[in-house]
């Protein structure tokens, strides 16, 4: 049992050099930590805050992960007697009690449709996974900007959750997944649409497309288009987290068009040369600085398109792009200067390259918006927080009506953008690929413009309600900071905003019946 002392006690111990605290319980010796204090000695020797019960001071100004760090538990050297631990961390794995910061699928009391028994031990297990194994090194790449960690790959691998990211299908055959707690045949979007949102927990933006960007885009052509030997072999060396892919489509000269690609592939015949001859350059390439293999759209010599495999070699040079989020997604501007790519890695037919491009796209939109709504309601839990221990004016923020109104639109864009995801993916799990393409299409679209839109409002409110920490790269609004900048890649990526909502209006407009009036 830890060492008991009195309030009295405590309260002799309140100048410089002998300086002892109370938070939530527990007695601090910050005699010699004081003068490092990053917020200052002046602080801690305020006679409401030296030898006194300082809780609603502390957590007005930190986040509790500060006194979870080992070396301020140091600090600790007893409890006050009788007093007891009344504020409590979230062990990981769990769920959270705050309302709104979880699913209704998730929250107490609801009832759901779409999850069985098997989703709720699965999300468990993988939410544990993201918090152990995960989070840490999420942290500490997203500072230092370099790739994650081989052992979180390693990881990942051997619970095949790299294999579970593609989604269902026939890949999964005989895997076992997440130690056995869901059965392959049993694999459907529900579990990818949770694995979406259970890995943006890390909040660290950069990191989480550094983990399995590039293949989550990449792989699926060549897993569909390939030739059965090279694609068996490289979905094994990508599921055992050993190589990794990449997308290679956008260039700086087209983006969303990509009928406007000017890397070109001239064939090339003679004897045992029978392939292409790969030249041009290639920007905004999620994981282009470590991967491996690249799927490449280029234009062919009749003008058409053409997807290939490339492996990493000669005459391939990838250099990092300064985007506003971390280096850790590995960004890059690619050049292909001559290469050589044999004909068996052509994807799909000869000048049909659009249509590879475009088969993985509602898959992969619909993929970013599981990320994104999941991210949105992160930014919802912590802005209840903060608004419930922020004082102003010596009320909780909550207190001002602005603020409230602020909360009910973040609350409504969250639920409604879930509400909508889970939908789509109930359809998703009722339609094969061909109806998913002629159904979901225009509506994933809309819904990736409507989640990303409604994301940058809550984004661009949160910034607001904490104010000068909601743009503070530390401390209380780090997540807020990390969020506002970072919130636009959901934006950008697979479609730019403007682009999906036309889509999938026209989309709509296709499909008007010709017999109906007004
Ligand atoms: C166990 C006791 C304490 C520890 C270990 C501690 C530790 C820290 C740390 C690590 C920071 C910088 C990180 C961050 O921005 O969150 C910080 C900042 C700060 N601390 Fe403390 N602190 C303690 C108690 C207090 C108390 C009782 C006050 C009372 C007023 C206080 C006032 C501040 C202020 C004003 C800042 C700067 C906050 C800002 O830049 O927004 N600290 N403290």
């Amino acid at each position: 049992m830890s060492k008991q002392f009195t309030v009295e006690e405590v309260a002799a111990h309140n100048k410089q050099g002998d300086l002892w605290i109370v938070v939530d319980s527990k007695v601090y010796d910050l005699s010699k930590f004081a003068a490092m204090h990053p917020g200052g000695l002046a602080v801690l020797l305020d006679e409401e805050v030296a030898g006194k019960d300082a809780t609603e001071a502390f957590f007005s100004l930190h986040r509790h992960e500060v006194l979870q760090k080992p070396q301020f538990k140091r600090l600790v050297i007893g409890t006050i007697a009788g007093a007891k631990q009344t504020i409590f961390a979230r062990e990981p794995g769990a769920l959270s009690n705050v309302p709104y910061a979880e699913p209704t699928w998730l929250s107490a009391g609801y009832h759901n449709p779409y999850y069985k028994d098997h989703h709720r031990k699965f999300q468990a297990a993988f939410r544990k996974f993201v918090e152990e194994v995960i989070v840490p090194d999420a942290q500490a790449r997203e500072e230092d900007g370099k790739k994650p960690s081989q052992y979180v790959f390693d990881e990942m691998a051997k619970l095949n959750i790299i294999a579970m990211r593609m989604g269902p299908g026939p890949h999964l055959k005989g895997l076992e997944l997440m130690g056995g707690i869901v059965k392959p045949e049993e694999f459907d979007y529900f579990h990818e649409l949770i694995m979406g949102q259970e890995t943006v927990r890390v909040l660290a933006r950069g990191y989480i497309d550094g983990l399995g960007g590039g293949t989550y885009i990449g792989l699926p052509p060549i897993m569909n288009f390939g030739q059965p030997a090279l694609r068996q072999k490289i979905a094994q060396e990508v599921f055992a987290g050993k190589k990794f892919c990449s997308l290679a489509i956008t260039e700086a000269f087209a983006g969303s068009d990509v009928a406007g690609l000017r890397c070109t592939a001239k064939r090339v015949e003679n004897g045992s040369q029978n392939g292409w001859i790969l030249t041009g350059t290639k920007k905004w390439i999620t994981n282009a600085t470590f991967a491996d293999y690249f799927t490449v759209g280029a234009r062919t010599e009749q003008g058409g398109l053409v997807v290939l495999l490339v492996e990493r070699q000669e005459g391939i040079d990838t250099k990092p792009i300064k985007t506003s989020y971390s280096p850790a997604a590995g960004t890059g501007y690619i050049t292909f200067d001559n290469v050589f790519v044999p004909y068996e890695n052509t994807l799909g037919k000869e000048n049909k390259g659009l249509q590879v491009i475009l088969s993985n796209f509602n898959h992969e939109r619909w993929g970013m918006v599981t990320a994104s709504v999941g991210s949105q309601r992160l930014i919802v839990e912590e802005c209840l927080k903060w608004v419930n221990q922020r004082k102003v004016f010596g009320k909780p923020l909550h207190n001002q009506a602005v603020i409230r109104a602020k909360i009910a639109a973040m609350i409504s864009r969250v639920e409604s953008a879930q509400a909508w995801l889970e939908n789509l993916t109930y359809q998703m799990n009722n339609m094969n690929y061909a109806e998913q393409a002629e159904y979901l299409a225009g509506s994933i679209a809309l819904l990736k413009q409507y989640a990303t839109s409604t994301a940058q409002l809550t984004a661009a409110d949160a910034v607001q309600i904490f104010g000068g920490r909601g743009i503070t790269k530390t401390g209380m609004g780090r997540f807020i900071e990390h969020y506002h900048r970072t919130v636009p890649f959901d934006a950008v990526l697979g479609g730019a905003e403007d682009v999906l909502g036309d889509l999938g209006v026209r989309q709509a407009i296709r499909k008007m019946p010709k017999n109906v009036r007004l």
